[in-house]
């Protein structure tokens, strides 16, 4: 054994050699790129992207200094393949170590005794730093027996570690069910069913790993991840940067439109209205509403229409002529704010003839009017009147605005600049926000009411109905995004981003020139170099893709997909028009007020898209004790559901105390006890609506507890208080659940959903759960006692 980690440490040794050798040339290439002269704006982005490339690979070679090489296969041809987080070759190109998601890698997660795949043994790696610490190995040749996981000594290690508070990558250990769904093909959706602690969100960030790293196609448009809140977004952060990739965007699905923040929370009954699929219908309702009618529909007559003065004319669009433009604007298909250039032309069509016409009439009045006087003048000298009649008199003025086709291009002129006519205009088809739309909808009633006239029954449109300006909500980011889809970008507003575009770029330009030395200055002027950069936008692809509400992205992962309604599937769909998507989530623990409570529900979201699913069956985090009292009480819920097999046999059972007195006064002890049981991460999972109030309680016995939705879960605090939403996808050491019977009643769900929020809060500890209750123990728990 003494001689193998020898010889292993050697071969470690020689792989550092060589990541040393790289880093110098990578080191060596950043600072000759960085001297070397620009001749001009072209030279200067030529720069800019080497530097980019090179800092990216220096990057990934500083991530290299832990678990660089972490197994090896032996096949029976005597070859030896060294499998690592990267790929590594010699100075004459001879293969030294194999990144793990190369097809070269694939046995390593997969062979077994009887695969037939040539391995005769495996070997794991442990390493600390630079210095192999230990291995463990697999027999795999003819006559040996597959234990029941791969490497399951490194396995249980990395099972059994203390945990930090933040998710790590598993590439040493990941098991054959895991790597099958990490390589499967990215084409249409692949859903993935796992109870808790099956790895689910794990696998899902390796499988964008590998996705970037084998698919050009998709590493060009980059992977979208969403998960369910920030503190999950911050638990998973380190995972995808550890394993080299830069090109993911992690997100929650509330922070998928630019520009908003959800900051209101709201009634599960509002909620659910605003989760269900009539909603698009109303989002579009409401923009049918806002054209060719006035805002004020009450300014409009009792025929309809709409009237305007126009150099002291009144003239009048009727219903019909409004009716007529409305359709013509529509038939063309553009979303409203494009659609609205044809509308504004129709009318003003329309209206260049109205007053071509009323012109016209009053020229041939006046000239009929005219020959008229002649005759009468005619007849007064005739009678030798001495004076011309009156009325005569300044007819020549009264007639020079005379009417004629050719005068139609001035008067178009004209009408566009009356300020008056624009402001009719405008009304009947205004420049629509998405926020404006919105607003205008919740907050008025008859609006609300006209739009959702058989959509949406009275109690449902009352739900809807909130005061102005109180901010949005998680419901309100689908409906607002369906909303950007209808409206479109006006000319106005596009060209009005394009110009503080530029203006960033001419900022950042300038920065560009000052830090490249005086010389820059005198090839290139600032606003040349922002509109090269314009050209080829330098930022990275993430921050571009994330700042873009309509980037279409290479794949999607969602992680708790059980969560998501209809109208936020109908929102992530669109980021990914090629449909592929990892689904990731557990049915078991929807809570969310309108979420999926079963996968087939969901192939009608994904319409034409292949799907398929598959499902994890082991549980890496909870040890079998807590899963089976976790499990007793989802069987409560889903008579049929079948627990995870745990990877962990033994543990301790979970505790359930009752107590008489204020739950309040209880916690505090309650957690410095349980705190003191263990080292590592800590939290207490309570009813939402007590949240604060056992925040306080806990903060009093353990100074530095965080809570809510902001809380600090990477254990520098010590401690946290969520709420079982909050929980979400996360683990800790140590949990305690306080007031199960509040949580089983209430809170942001209804029905069933409350069980599950019991069940996410019981299923998030590693090693120990206590379950702190009132003066009874909930029915739901009584198999505990
Ligand atoms: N193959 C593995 N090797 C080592 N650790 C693993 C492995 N698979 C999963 N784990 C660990 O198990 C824990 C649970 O994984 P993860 O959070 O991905 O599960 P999940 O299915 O998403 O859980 P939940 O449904 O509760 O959100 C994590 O600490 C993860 O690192």
């Amino acid at each position: 054994m003494k001689h193998e980690l020898e010889s292993e440490q050697q071969y470690l040794d020689l792989l550092y050699r060589r990541v040393e050798a790289q880093r110098a040339e990578v080191t060596d290439q950043l600072a000759r790129t960085r001297r070397s002269d620009a001749d001009g704006p072209a030279d200067l982005l030529d720069r800019d992207t080497r530097v980019a490339r090179l800092q990216e690979r220096a990057r990934a070679l500083d991530h290299a200094e832990h678990g660089l090489c972490f197994g090896r296969l032996d096949r029976q041809d005597g070859s030896t393949t060294y499998i690592g987080r990267m790929g590594l070759r010699s100075a004459d190109l001879e293969p030294l170590l194999v990144d793990w998601r190369a097809p070269a890698a694939a046995d390593f997660y997969t062979a077994t005794a009887r695969s037939g795949s040539g391995v005769v043994r495996r070997r794991h790696l442990r390493t600390r730093g630079r210095t192999v610490v230990g291995l463990n190995d697999e027999l795999l040749g003819d006559g040996h027996q597959d234990s029941t996981f791969v490497g399951e000594g490194a396995l249980m290690e990395a099972l059994t570690a203390e945990r930090t508070g933040r998710m790590h990558e598993i590439v040493a250990t990941l098991q054959a069910e895991q790597d099958e769904i990490i390589r499967s093909s990215p084409d249409g959706v692949l859903v993935v069913q796992g109870g808790p602690g099956t790895g689910k969100t794990a696998v899902a960030l390796h499988r964008t790993a590998y996705l970037l790293y084998t698919h050009p196609t998709i590493a060009e448009r980059g992977v979208l991840v969403l998960g369910p809140s920030p503190t999950f977004l911050d638990y998973i952060h380190d995972v995808l940067p550890s394993l080299g990739e830069t090109h993911a965007v992690l997100a929650t699905v509330d922070s998928l439109v630019p520009g908003i923040i959800a900051t209101r929370a709201e009634l599960p009954a509002t909620a659910t209205v605003k989760a269900r699929p009539v909603m698009a219908q109303l989002v579009a309702a409401a923009v049918r509403d806002r054209q060719g009618h006035q805002g004020n529909r009450a300014g409009q007559g009792s025929q309809g229409g709409v009237t305007f003065t126009y150099q002291g004319d009144d003239y009048r669009l009727t219903t019909a002529v409004l009716d007529h433009a409305v359709e013509r604007a529509r038939h063309v298909g553009y979303p409203h704010n494009v659609a609205r250039h044809t509308f504004r032309t129709t009318v003003l069509d329309h209206v260049v003839e109205l007053v071509l016409a009323r012109e016209q009439a009053l020229y041939d009045s006046t000239d009929s009017g005219f020959e008229e006087e002649i005759s009468r003048l005619d007849r007064a000298l005739a009678r030798g009147e001495d004076h011309l009649p009156a009325k005569v008199e300044g007819a020549g003025t009264e007639v020079t605005g005379l009417a004629a086709r050719h005068e139609a291009p001035r008067l178009r002129r004209e009408l566009t600049a009356d300020p008056a006519f624009a402001r009719v205009l405008d009304d009947l088809w205004p420049v629509l926000t998405p926020e404006s739309l919105l607003e205008d909808l919740l907050t008025d009633r008859s609006r609300l009411a006209r739009a959702a006239a058989g959509l949406l029954e009275t109690h449902e449109q009352q739900a809807l109905l909130r005061p102005a300006g109180a901010g949005w909500t998680s419901g309100d980011v689908p409906l607002l995004d369906e909303a950007a889809e209808l409206l479109g970008e006006d000319e106005s507003v596009r060209e009005a981003n394009a110009q503080a575009q530029r203006e960033a770029g001419i900022r950042y330009a300038q920065r560009v020139i000052a830090a490249s030395g005086g010389g820059m200055a005198q090839a290139v002027s600032a606003e040349e170099l922002a509109g090269r950069f314009a050209e080829r936008d330098t930022r990275p692809l993430a921050e571009r893709a994330a700042a873009d509400r309509s980037w279409a992205y290479g794949h999607v992962i969602v992680d708790e997909a059980q969560e998501l309604t209809h109208m936020q599937w109908r929102m992530v769909l669109r980021r990914v028009p090629s449909g592929s998507m990892t689904v990731v989530g557990d049915v078991h623990q929807a809570s969310a007020v309108a979420g999926t409570t079963s996968w087939a529900e969901l192939a009608d979201q994904f319409g034409h898209r292949r799907w398929r699913h598959t499902e994890l069956t082991i549980s890496y985090r909870t040890p079998e004790p807590i899963m089976a009292a976790a499990h007793e009480l989802l069987r409560t819920l889903h008579p049929d559901a079948t627990a995870p097999v745990c990877a962990r046999s033994t543990g301790e059972k979970p505790w359930v105390r009752t107590t008489r007195g204020d739950l309040a006064a209880e916690v505090g002890a309650a957690v410095v006890n349980e705190m003191a049981q263990l080292d590592g991460t800590f939290a207490v999972i309570v009813p939402p609506e007590r949240l604060v109030e056992y925040a306080m309680a806990t903060e009093l016995a353990v100074p530095g507890t965080t809570f809510g939705p902001d809380a600090r879960t990477d254990g520098a605090s010590g401690c946290v208080v969520l709420t079982p939403l909050q929980a979400k996808g996360l683990e800790f050491d140590g949990v305690l659940v306080v007031d199960p019977a509040a949580i089983l009643a209430g809170g942001t769900s209804s029905g069933p959903s409350n069980s599950s929020a019991l069940y996410v809060a019981m299923t998030r500890p590693t090693t120990r759960l206590g379950i702190l209750c009132g003066p009874q123990v909930p029915e739901e728990l009584v198999h505990l006692v």
